[in-house]
């Protein structure tokens, strides 16, 4: 099949879009990248987007008109990836996040403690968690003429999942390797690992869709049977294993926006930071955050590493009298650091290989600090293996909707903390 995957992240730059073939069925996937391109938002809807991210009120009809606003330039992408190519067949549109809501007490305890100016946000007793992209699936097909798969996340959340990540089994399709575990590192805005086994352990018995996902008069399967019907090996070190990391860009945008007065969106290839000290006092200090310590699964948005985030940890650096380089570097540095904490703290052992993907991938300087952290252990990026780090997440989505539309389930309990694997996405038929 000929799929679109579109998304944008956290970071709110723009919608990356992918065009891909997509040959195989299940985790026995083969996909080729035809063309990406990233379409960037008008800087107004921008700057409205991180208004509402970021808690700003807004009228119903304020939200329809964001959501249509949002669909309109997915749909705008969608057409500028396709140009020059045959007809896709389909649409799978993961949308502008812009709330969420990990499900449970234990994270909402987390946020409440260090984010005590906004506890209202998070109900503190034990509930599904909430997710909400805009950018209506349906909207997106009407002006496409193309199937479109929209809101992935629900179902899982529906299952008590965290709703996030879902590249992880994605990443393990495509990205396992016959003889190295990879933890592939995903920064966006905020970052996201997927721990991948050997691919004997992936694919010993290729997902059969009957086998696995329900229908009326065959139930969705008990989470505790998944792995073995997926054929895994469920003994240390052989699972399929991810979660949110941290913060990714979101925060090194944010005081960069703040440092240079407006004037610089980023930290190009991470000059400004490489300029700097980081200051490992700091560094120590933020990485006591009751996020970095919860065990998976975990997921998080900017609604804990956002602005608010961002003020103290300027008002920390201002305090220690640092400077704005060495204020970037000690950021920078708490984004590595909390990388390689988690996978100190969560894995069953280090992997053999690093692939480094989104963003944060071109920030040289915070990849030399992933690197000299991991050492003796290679950082690669998703390119140097033929996969590009700049669309691997909208490639993801393309997967994603070739999954729903194959009835194949595309979330891995495990990793999301679903009580059972679903079928993720809501398909918006178009009228052709
Ligand atoms: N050359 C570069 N040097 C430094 N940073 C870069 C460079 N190119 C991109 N980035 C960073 O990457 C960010 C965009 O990353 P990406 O597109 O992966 O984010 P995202 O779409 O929000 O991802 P996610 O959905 O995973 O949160 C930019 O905001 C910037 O911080
Ligand atoms: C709610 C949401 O949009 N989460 C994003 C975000 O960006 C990175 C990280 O946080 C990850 O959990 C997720 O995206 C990727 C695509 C995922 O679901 O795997």
């Amino acid at each position: 099949m000929r799929i679109i995957g579109l998304i944008s992240g956290t970071s709110v730059d723009g919608i990356d879009a992918a065009l891909v073939e997509t040959e195989g069925a299940g985790w026995n996937l083969r996909i080729t990248l035809l063309n990406g391109i990233t379409l960037p938002y008008p800087p107004d809807l921008r700057s409205h987007i991180l208004e509402v991210c970021a808690g700003a009120p807004l009228s119903m009809a304020e939200l329809a008109s964001l959501d249509d606003a949002i669909a309109h330039c997915f749909a705008q992408a969608a057409r500028q990836v396709q140009a020059g190519h045959p007809p896709a067949d389909l649409i799978g549109s993961h949308g502008q996040t812009v709330f969420h809501r990990p499900p449970g007490a234990r994270l909402a305890d987390a946020i409440e403690s260090s984010q005590s100016s906004q506890p209202s946000l998070i109900p503190a007793a034990s509930g599904l968690g909430y997710s909400l992209q805009l950018g209506r699936g349906s909207l997106i097909a009407h002006i496409t003429g193309i199937h479109t798969i929209s809101n992935f996340r629900a179902a899982d959340i529906a299952l008590g999942g965290q709703g996030a990540p879902l590249v992880p089994p994605v990443d393990a399709a495509l990205l396992s390797h016959p003889t190295l575990t990879r933890c592939v590192q995903n920064i966006g805005g905020i970052g996201n690992v997927a721990f991948l086994p050997l691919r004997h352990q992936v694919l010993r018995h290729a997902p059969v869709l009957p086998e696995i996902c329900g229908s009326a008069s065959k139930p969705v399967q008990p989470a505790e049977t998944v792995s073995a019907l997926l054929g895994w090996d469920t003994g240390p070190g052989n699972a399929l294993l991810g979660w949110d990391t941290g913060p990714g860009n979101a925060l090194l945008d944010w005081a960069v926006h703040q440092l240079s007065g407006g004037t610089q969106p980023y930290d190009q290839n991470g000059a400004w930071a490489a300029s700097g000290q980081p200051c490992l006092e700091l560094v120590h200090q933020w990485l006591q955050d009751p996020y970095f310590h919860l065990p998976p699964p975990k997921s998080t948005g900017r609604e804990l590493f956002g602005a608010e985030y961002g003020r103290r940890c300027l008002a920390d650096a201002a305090e220690r009298g640092l400077s704005d380089a060495d204020t970037l570097a000690t950021l920078t540095e708490l984004t590595a650091a909390s990388i390689v904490h988690s996978y100190r703290a969560f894995l069953p052992h280090m992997p053999d290989q690093v692939l480094l993907c989104g963003g944060g991938s071109r920030n040289g300087y915070l990849r030399s600090r992933l690197a000299a952290l991991l050492d003796p252990i290679p950082v690669l990026t998703t390119d140097e293996v033929g996969l590009h780090a700049d669309f691997k997440e909208a490639i993801a989505f393309a997967v994603l909707a070739h999954w729903r539309w194959q009835n194949f389930p595309g979330n891995f309990p495990d990793v999301t903390g679903a009580a059972a694997p679903a079928l993720l996405g809501e398909i918006h038929l178009a009228r052709r």
